[in-house]
């Protein structure tokens, strides 16, 4: 049996007055504690309404919602939403109060003591790269990065098991959205936390999702399934168009060579080693740096284990080995 998910929603339903259809439909969904939850869909199809029912900042006209098995709709609002950290594009920071003060809003409401509120955010800080120096400094005086870091830690900052980030990274340029990623991909290795992750560029949900549910209007989920399977099987062709023509690329850059066919170890040494971990966008890199077609396998205590071909690359973009799926519809 597969443990108890972190966020479960039954059959929501959202009809805005005035709306001919609803703008979320019957949505069902089962999210894993320390999943990152990816809802990826064009504008307007239910993404954002989807993911605000989690902490009922609106209000579903149907259906159940429950995170660690409690009836959300059943909880004091004002308590679930402190108990979520939530991150959205615009950062929401308010422009009057310091970057600590940002940063420490939901553990002063939750009564923590000054001491403890301090050592938060120090922490905080610390933890997302910005020194003690930002402590003071108004919203205002922070570059666009940095002022979604800010956002990111001050969702996390009351340390909830679950978060909900809408576009958290959207106001960047490519260049730092790129960097904001990978920061947080890097924080959540520890904090595990359970996500719900709202996009509209296919390109983040692959790198930020653990699953990726791409929607149609109506919250409709058209693939519910991790960014490999859904680049390898494509549901359906707007799934497959939405994924792109760079899609064997981007399976070079989620495939690592532990999960190819390797050849023994050669009696030559090879051109150019790499660990088990690399990704085969790294090991086709490299493989063109060194003009060869081959390249020597290292584990982790750094022993040539075996050697990967081009072919074995080419047959792993080709046709993806079979992923445990996480229930395409
Ligand atoms: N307060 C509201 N009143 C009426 N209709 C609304 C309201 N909020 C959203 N809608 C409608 O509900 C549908 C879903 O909106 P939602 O914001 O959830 O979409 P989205 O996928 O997050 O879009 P985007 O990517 O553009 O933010 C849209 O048709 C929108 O116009």
């Amino acid at each position: 049996m597969p443990d108890q998910p972190m966020i479960s929603l039954r059959k929501v339903s959202k009809s805005y007055p005035g709306q001919p259809s609803p703008a979320v439909a019957g949505f069902t969904l089962d999210i894993a504690a320390g999943e990152i939850l990816v809802l990826v869909g064009p504008s307007g199809c239910g993404k954002t309404t989807t993911m605000r029912m989690v902490n009922r900042m609106i209000e579903p006209t149907s259906g159940s919602i429950e995170i660690d098995g409690r009836n959300v709709l059943a909880l004091d609002q004002n308590e679930l939403r402190r108990g979520i950290g939530y991150a959205i594009q615009q950062v929401g920071l308010f422009p009057h109060m310091t970057v600590a003060r940002n940063i420490g809003l939901v553990p002063r409401m939750l009564g923590w003591n000054r001491k403890r509120i301090e050592e938060r955010v120090d922490a905080l800080l610390d933890l997302i790269g910005l020194g003690p120096e930002f402590r003071d400094r108004l919203p205002r005086q922070l570059s666009g990065g940095q002022q979604q870091r800010v956002g990111v830690a001050r969702a996390l900052a009351a340390d909830p098991p679950v978060m909900l980030m809408d576009e958290p990274f959207g106001a960047t340029d490519p260049v730092t959205r790129d960097r904001l990623q990978s920061e947080f991909l890097r924080l959540q290795e520890t904090l595990r936390k359970t996500i719900v992750f709202v996009t509209h560029d296919f390109d983040e949900a692959i790198r930020m999702g653990d699953r990726i549910a791409v929607l149609a209007e109506g919250s409709r989920i058209r693939q519910l399934d991790t960014p490999e399977a859904i680049l390898a099987r494509p549901a359906d062709e707007v799934v497959a168009r939405f994924a792109g023509a760079g899609s064997s690329l981007k399976r070079l850059g989620l495939r690592r060579l532990s999960e190819v066919d390797w050849d023994p170890v050669p009696a030559q040494a090879p051109p150019a080693v790499l660990g088990a971990d690399a990704t085969l966008h790294t090991a086709l890199d490299t493989m063109v740096a060194t003009a060869s077609t081959r390249i020597g396998v290292l584990d982790a205590e750094g022993r040539l284990r075996g050697e990967v071909g081009i072919e074995a690359l080419m047959r792993a973009v080709a046709e993806p080995a079979a992923l445990p799926s996480g229930g395409a519809v």
